[in-house]
């Protein structure tokens, strides 16, 4: 690793993982003053962003920073610092913690999940694997998330996120780190719907890459992701969400970027299956991580114990799993064949309020086992 040149005066951050999403954001937090160490699992990676400033890999034809510094050494990417980033696929993120736990024994920096996952074998979103993994007070923890498509990012397009955090002290500090003249940051502390907006719009977008694979139009992909939003809000709400979140930057702002662009690595994925790829096939082809494919199983258990019904991500799941032909996918956007639905626009609606009903239900049991729960952010 280089010495810093003009070193920078703002924190000290270090960001774990330089695929595509860690990079950028690595260019976001130097771009705006931060001091930041990038570190990347193999040495030829770390050294070629260290000493040429690129990753020709996941950014090609981007300059990095020249005060951006990267090492495949984890403890002198996590020395002194005052932040941390990571931005490892999700499914790996556990494993990725273990390694970090002792290095950060003594330090008590804000940590920053810039995943958009849950965990397959647990259901658990990356902010609560964080409080696991590092024992550390959900306070110092924070997410990142919105329309952030890295490759637009990382040519300096004008792009606005959303930092959160259960301490807003924690959201705002982050996000003074990560802005800078083309990267917005909003903050807000609904982690639960700031980051369930991540991973279900995850989902949607491989719907939509599905139908467009298929060869359907506007009206098809308008009414998946009109439903689609409907379906995330249920989803997020009965699980803890506010739902204001679910129509923000986290919400139908990344739903928006990620349906329609060809850079989604998931609207890619559901594309090749709708063109009739297998989903081994898909998986093989695929060169960068697309989290909506490990997501869709451990978020339809949850929507089944939190009675919610997910008809797009449901059908989602039984193309991957070879049990539905994708052209069958549009016509099966209602949970109810004979009985005309309810085309609710206020969450919670659709089912009587039951969704509603049943957020109120938790809170109220939470409070009474005295503020522990699932729900505590
Ligand atoms: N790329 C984007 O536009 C974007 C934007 C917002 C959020 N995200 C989220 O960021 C996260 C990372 O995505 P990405 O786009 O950077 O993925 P990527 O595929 O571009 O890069 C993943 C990085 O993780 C490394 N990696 C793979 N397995 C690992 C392991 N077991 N341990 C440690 N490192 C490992 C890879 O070598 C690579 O450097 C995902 O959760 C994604 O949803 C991505
Ligand atoms: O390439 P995707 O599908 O992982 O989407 C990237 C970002 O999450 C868009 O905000």
């Amino acid at each position: 690793m280089t010495p810093k040149r003009g070193v920078p005066a703002g924190p000290r951050v270090a960001v774990i993982g330089a695929g595509s999403w860690g990079t950028t954001f690595g260019k976001i937090l130097a771009d705006g003053g931060a001091q930041v160490t990038m570190w990347a699992r193999r040495a030829e990676l770390a050294h070629e962003i260290d000493e040429a400033k690129r990753n020709s890999r996941y950014l090609p034809g981007i300059n990095l920073p020249r005060t951006m510094a990267a090492t495949h050494e984890l403890a002198i990417a996590l020395q002194d610092v005052d932040q941390v980033y990571l931005s490892v696929p999700s499914q790996s993120l556990r494993e990725n913690l273990k390694a970090l736990r002792p290095l950060l024994a003594d330090n008590d920096a804000k940590i920053v999940s810039l995943m958009k996952g849950v965990e397959r074998t647990t259901g658990l979103r990356m902010s609560q694997v964080i409080e696991q993994e590092l024992r550390c007070d959900p306070d110092r923890i924070a997410v990142a998330s919105g329309p952030n498509l890295a490759l637009e990012i990382a040519r300096e397009q004008p792009t606005a996120a959303v930092i959160s955090s259960r301490s807003r002290e924690t959201a705002e500090e982050v996000a003074r780190a990560a802005r800078n003249s083309y990267f917005r940051t909003f903050v807000n502390t609904d982690v639960i719907g700031t980051e369930f907006g991540g991973v279900l719009k995850n989902l949607i977008a491989v719907a939509i890459g599905i139908v467009d694979g298929v060869g359907y139009g506007e009206n098809t992909k308008a009414s998946i992701i009109t439903r689609g939003l409907v379906e995330m809000t249920d989803f997020a709400v009965a699980n803890g969400a506010h739902p204001e979140t679910l129509q923000g930057l986290a919400g139908l702002g990344d739903l928006i970027a990620t349906c329609q662009s060809p850079l989604s690595r998931n609207n890619t994925a559901g594309r090749l299956l709708g063109q009739g790829y297998s989903f081994q096939d898909v998986v093989k082809q695929m060169q960068q991580t697309a989290e909506g494919l490990a997501s869709v199983a451990p978020v339809l258990q949850l929507a089944r114990e939190s009675e919610v019904d997910m008809p797009i991500v449901e059908q989602v799941k039984m193309v991957l799993d070879g049990k539905m032909n994708p052209r069958d996918i549009a016509p099966h956007l209602t949970t109810d064949d004979d009985t005309p639905q309810g085309e609710r626009t206020n969450h919670g609606q659709a089912d009587g309020g039951g969704a509603l009903r049943r957020a109120l239900q938790r809170a109220f049991d939470q409070f009474r086992n005295g503020g522990r729960g699932a729900g505590r952010d």
